[in-house]
């Protein structure tokens, strides 16, 4: 066979694989259709949106994936086609720390796929109000970074916040130096997030150390402010740099190459369902007592429970008082956990489970 009826025999098969394709997603769509009406006849309000049933279809996919595409990739297919399918269900809007082109807009469209509604706020604080007074049911904050640690305004924010986590995102982050300028040499002043001027602070003493770094209040906002100014440039993503139009002059600046961040879903919602790989995130607090912290968390311990992260925060009540944040693995009604959790509040003076949710899958 000459290469040309090679061709034209495998194109006819693909041909025929995308129809067997196109009428089993619509076949899904169909069912999905049906799903919301079943939803709406419970009277389940705006619960169509179901993270443990995301998390376990793409758990599934990853986990029988046949080859030879890599199970990320074919999971995040399987993403975009859920994304559509709840679309068609309910349309869904997420709020997120804004403009469009910030990593936590890239989170977004990780977690929940191209077809949610974008909500873009000026603020982390303006996040939290628009989940609290129901003009978005979700909402997504960035909550820690591999190389910086700890975002404190959000933890903080969630101490005085009635809103739940219903699910975290986990986002590789690459910074690039974006410009209107050709070259480095033409750099006098650098627009970026302070916490993006942390992660690439040995980046810039070594190629640009008589730049002035202005931190501003996040990414896209840089990139916004060096599309319209000369000399400038900003340290921001891909997302941004096609947005604004501008050139990488130098791409992947992070000082850490696996630099990644950690972002919440936040929502109303107070509890998800199991799906059978989950975390559980707890706030409490102790008196400032010899051993407190100790007592307080042995019952974890004692129930075989592991804990993946503690932060703490001043409680801003009184002075070197602190609350914690723990993130522990298991959901809160997994008979160990349920019990770890019950002697935890025991111990604490101030004991909140701030949400029980699916780890990350994508
Ligand atoms: O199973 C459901 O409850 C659905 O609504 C269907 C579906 C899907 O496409 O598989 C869509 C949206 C939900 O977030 C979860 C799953």
């Amino acid at each position: 066979m000459s290469e040309q009826e090679q061709l034209r025999a495998i194109r006819e098969r693909i041909d025929a694989i995308d129809k067997d394709l196109m009428r089993l997603i619509s076949e899904r769509a169909s069912c999905a259709q049906t799903v919301a009406e079943i939803k709406r006849a419970a009277g389940s309000g705006e619960d169509f949106y179901r993270p443990e049933r995301e998390a376990q279809i793409l758990r599934q996919v990853k986990d029988t994936n046949p080859g030879p595409l890599e199970g990320e990739t074919l999971a995040r297919l399987f993403r975009e086609i859920m994304s559509a399918c709840l679309a068609l269900e309910s349309p869904l809007k997420v709020a997120f720390l804004g403009p469009e082109g910030t990593y936590t807009h890239a989170a977004v469209l990780k977690h929940f796929g191209q077809d949610v509604q974008l909500a873009p706020m000026a603020s982390l604080g303006e996040v939290f109000r628009e989940v609290e007074a129901a003009t978005c049911p979700y909402g997504v904050v960035p909550i820690e970074n591999s190389t910086e640690g700890v975002v404190n305004h959000t933890l903080d924010l969630f101490v005085q916040s009635p809103l739940h986590v219903c699910g975290e995102v986990l986002l590789r982050i690459h910074h690039h130096l974006l410009s209107r300028e050709e070259s480095l040499d033409g750099v006098q002043r650098v627009y970026a997030h302070q916490q993006a001027l942390a992660q690439c602070r040995r980046w810039l003493d070594a190629n640009l150390p008589h730049a002035e770094r202005i931190p501003l209040s996040s990414n896209a906002e840089a990139a916004k402010r060096a599309a319209q100014d000369t000399g400038a440039a900003a340290i921001a993503g891909d997302t941004a740099e096609s947005l604004y139009g501008l050139n990488a002059l130098k791409r992947n600046i992070e000082d850490h190459p696996d630099n990644t961040t950690r972002f919440l879903v936040i929502g109303r919602q107070e509890s998800i369902p199991p799906s059978g790989v989950d975390k559980t995130s707890v706030l409490v607090s102790t008196s400032n007592r010899p051993g407190a912290l100790h007592r307080l968390l042995t019952p974890l311990a004692h129930n075989g429970v592991s804990m993946s992260r503690i932060e703490s925060r001043p409680s801003r009540c009184v002075n070197w008082e602190y609350v914690y944040f723990l993130d522990i693995e298991g959901h809160s009604a997994d008979p160990k956990v349920k019990q770890a959790l019950a002697g935890l509040r025991q111990e604490a003076e101030l004991f909140r489970i701030l949400g029980a949710y699916p780890r990350a899958v994508l």
